[in-house]
C-alpha cells in the first residue's frame, strides 16, 4: 500500500528547500546541452540542460520521487485503483491505448476490452462512412465531420485534428474535414453550420455527462438547422459519451460509441472522445498509430528511474520550479503551425487537475499547486509576450517543443535558409538568450538572463509522435498531482459558476446577481 502524504511532510521537501538553484548563465555549456537529455516516445527528447538544475537537486529529485511513491502511485492507478478520490472513481484513460498492469475488472466487464470494442466498432462505421455504406437519406456521401462538445470533449479533440491535418493531407490519409462547435455563443454554431453543407454533414454529439448545458444547446442549434433543411437530424448523428448518460439511452443517433467514468474529459482524447472524429477524419489506422505513440509514452512513465522516464523528471523539475523557486506560471511555446491548439487543450489538462487548494482527503494545502498554463506557437509569441518573458519581473519557465521537420515539405529557400531552418534558429536562440541573457551598460537593453526553459525535440509531427507527446503531458500532470497529494481528476471547482448561470436563467437571483443580470438584459 501506498502511503499519500502532503508534500510539505516528506524529508525531500526540506532537501530540496535547502539548495540553491543553478546559475545558468553559467551553467549552460556544450556538455549539458549534449548530456541533460533523455529519450522519449517516437523517437523524441525531453532536454532539461536550460533548467535551474544540477547533479546534486536531480539526486535530491530521485529521492522525492521514491518518498512520495511516484511510480508505485501510478501502478496503484493503471491497476485499477480508486484513484479518483472525489467521485470515488478508478483513473483508466492509460487503458484506452494499452495494458499497462494487470486487467482491471469493473462494471462486470474486462475495461481494457471495453475500450478496444468501442474502438472497433468506431473504425467500422468510420470505415462504412468513408466507403459509402454509410450515406445522408439521398445516398450521397458525408464530406464533413462536426464535432459538437465542449472542455475536454473539445479541446484534446480539436487540438490532435490540427495537429495532424495537413500531415493527413500530404500522406494521403486524409478522409473529411473535421468542424468543432463548442461555445454556447450562438455565433459559434451559426458560422460553422454557415460553413458547411449541413446535408452532407455527420454531427458528433459528444458528452461524457449528456448534461452539459452548452452542448446540448448546440445539439438543438444543429437539429433545428437540420429540420430547416429538411433533413432527418437521427440520419445526421452519433453520439459519444457514458452508458449511463441520458443521451445513451435515445434513440435519436445513428450510432453511439461510449466511454465511461473512468476517464475525465481532459484525459479523454484517446478514448471514443477523440477515436470518433479522428477515425472519420483520418481512419482508424491513423487513430490506431497515434494511440500507439501514447502508449510507447505510458511504458516510459512506468520506469522509476528519474533519467529514463521522461514525465517523471519533467513533473519533478516543474514541482521544484513552483515550490521551491517560487515560479508560478509555466508558458507552452510549440514552434510548430500544427501545434496551435496544443496549448489551449494543456490549460484544461494541467489547471483543472491541478489548481486544488486540497489535499486528496479535502484537507487544505500549505503549498503552491498547479501553475497558470499558457502559450501560443512559436516564432507568433516571439512578437507578442516574450518581452515580458525576457525582460519582465516575474521569471516563467518555458516549455518548447521544436520538430526537425516540417509536416508538408514546401519550403522556400531565401538568404541561404528555408523557413523551416529559420523556424528551429529561432527556438535554438531563444533558449539561449533566456538562459544566458546579454550584459548591456543601458539597462533598457540588459537581459540578465536565468530564465529556465525545457524543450521537447522530434523529428517530425506525426500520429505516433502527437500521441506521444500527448501522453508525456498527461503522466506529467499526474505525477505533479502525486507529489501535491492532490486528486487531478475531478474538477468541483467549475460547479458554482454553472449552478448560479442556471439560478439567472430562471431568474431566481437577487443582490449583485440581480444586478449583474440586469446590466446583461437576461
Ligand atoms: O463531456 P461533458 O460531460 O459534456 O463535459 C464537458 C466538460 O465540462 C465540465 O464542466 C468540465 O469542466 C470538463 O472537465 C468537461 O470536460
Amino acid at each position: 500500500m501506498v502511503a499519500w502524504k502532503n508534500f510539505d511532510q516528506l524529508e525531500s521537501y526540506k532537501a530540496l528547500n535547502e539548495t540553491e538553484c543553478v546559475d545558468l548563465v553559467q551553467a549552460l555549456t556544450a556538455e549539458r546541452v549534449k548530456n541533460y537529455t533523455v529519450p522519449m516516445a517516437a523517437g523524441m527528447s525531453y532536454n532539461y540542460a536550460a533548467k535551474q538544475v544540477d547533479d546534486k537537486i536531480l539526486e535530491l529529485l530521485a529521492k522525492l520521487s521514491e518518498e512520495a511513491e511516484l511510480v508505485e502511485k501510478f501502478k496503484e492507478l493503471y491497476n485499477g485503483a480508486v484513484i479518483n478520490t472525489g467521485e470515488q472513481r478508478l483513473v483508466l484513460h492509460q487503458l484506452t491505448r494499452g495494458q499497462l498492469g494487470n486487467a482491471v475488472n469493473a462494471d462486470g466487464v474486462d475495461k481494457r476490452a471495453f475500450y478496444v470494442e468501442q474502438q472497433n466498432k468506431i473504425a467500422d462505421f468510420a470505415n462504412k462512412v468513408h466507403n459509402g455504406e454509410i450515406t445522408n437519406e439521398k445516398g450521397e456521401k458525408f464530406t464533413t465531420a462536426v464535432q459538437i462538445g465542449i472542455g475536454g470533449s473539445d479541446l484534446g479533440p480539436r487540438a490532435m485534428y490540427l495537429a495532424l491535418e495537413n500531415w493527413a493531407k500530404v500522406n494521403g490519409c486524409f478522409k473529411m474535414d473535421a468542424k468543432f462547435i463548442s461555445n454556447v455563443d450562438p455565433d459559434d454554431a451559426a458560422a460553422v453550420l454557415n460553413s458547411v453543407d449541413v446535408s452532407k454533414c455527420i454531427f458528433i454529439l459528444v458528452s461524457k455527462s449528456g448534461t452539459t448545458l452548452e452542448t446540448l444547446t448546440n445539439e438543438s442549434f444543429v437539429k433545428d438547422a437540420l429540420a430547416k433543411a429538411g433533413l432527418d437530424a437521427s440520419k445526421h448523428m452519433i453520439a459519444v459519451t457514458s452508458e449511463t448518460s441520458p443521451l445513451a439511452k435515445s434513440s435519436d443517433y445513428l450510432a453511439a460509441f461510449f466511454m465511461d467514468d473512468y476517464i475525465g474529459g481532459r484525459y479523454s482524447s484517446t478514448s471514443a472522445v477523440g477515436g470518433a472524429v479522428l477515425s472519420l477524419a483520418f481512419g482508424p489506422e491513423i487513430f490506431a498509430r497515434f494511440l500507439n505513440g501514447a502508449a510507447e509514452e505510458d511504458k516510459l512513465a512506468t520506469n522509476s528511474n528519474i533519467k529514463e522516464n521522461p514525465a517523471l523528471l519533467d513533473a519533478l523539475i516543474g514541482v521544484y520550479e513552483r515550490n521551491m523557486l517560487g515560479y508560478d506560471s509555466t508558458a507552452v511555446l510549440p514552434y510548430s503551425q500544427a501545434l496551435s491548439r496544443f496549448p489551449a487543450h494543456l490549460q484544461q489538462l494541467d489547471m483543472e487537475s491541478n489548481g486544488k487548494s486540497v489535499n486528496r482527503f479535502g484537507e487544505p494545502v500549505d503549498y503552491p499547486t498547479g501553475p497558470v498554463i499558457f502559450g501560443e506557437p512559436g516564432t507568433n509569441g516571439q512578437h507578442s509576450f516574450y518581452q515580458l518573458l525576457h525582460q519582465g519581473t516575474d521569471i516563467i519557465p518555458l516549455q518548447f517543443i521544436g520538430f526537425k521537420n516540417s509536416q508538408i515539405g514546401t519550403d522556400v529557400d531565401i538568404q541561404g535558409s528555408t523557413s523551416q531552418q529559420k523556424l528551429c534558429a529561432n527556438v535554438a536562440a531563444q533558449i539561449v538568450a533566456f538562459a544566458c541573457g546579454k550584459e548591456d551598460e543601458n539597462k533598457n537593453k540588459n537581459f540578465e538572463g536565468g530564465r529556465p526553459s525545457s524543450i521537447i525535440i522530434g523529428d517530425q509531427l506525426t500520429p505516433e509522435s502527437l500521441g506521444a507527446l500527448l501522453a508525456h503531458f498527461e503522466n506529467k500532470v499526474m505525477f505533479q498531482g502525486f507529489v501535491w497529494n492532490v486528486n487531478s481528476f475531478d474538477q468541483e471547482g467549475v460547479q458554482l459558476g454553472k449552478v448560479l448561470a442556471k439560478r439567472v436563467l430562471a431568474h431566481e437571483t437577487e443582490g449583485a446577481l440581480a444586478v449583474y443580470s440586469d446590466l446583461l438584459n437576461i
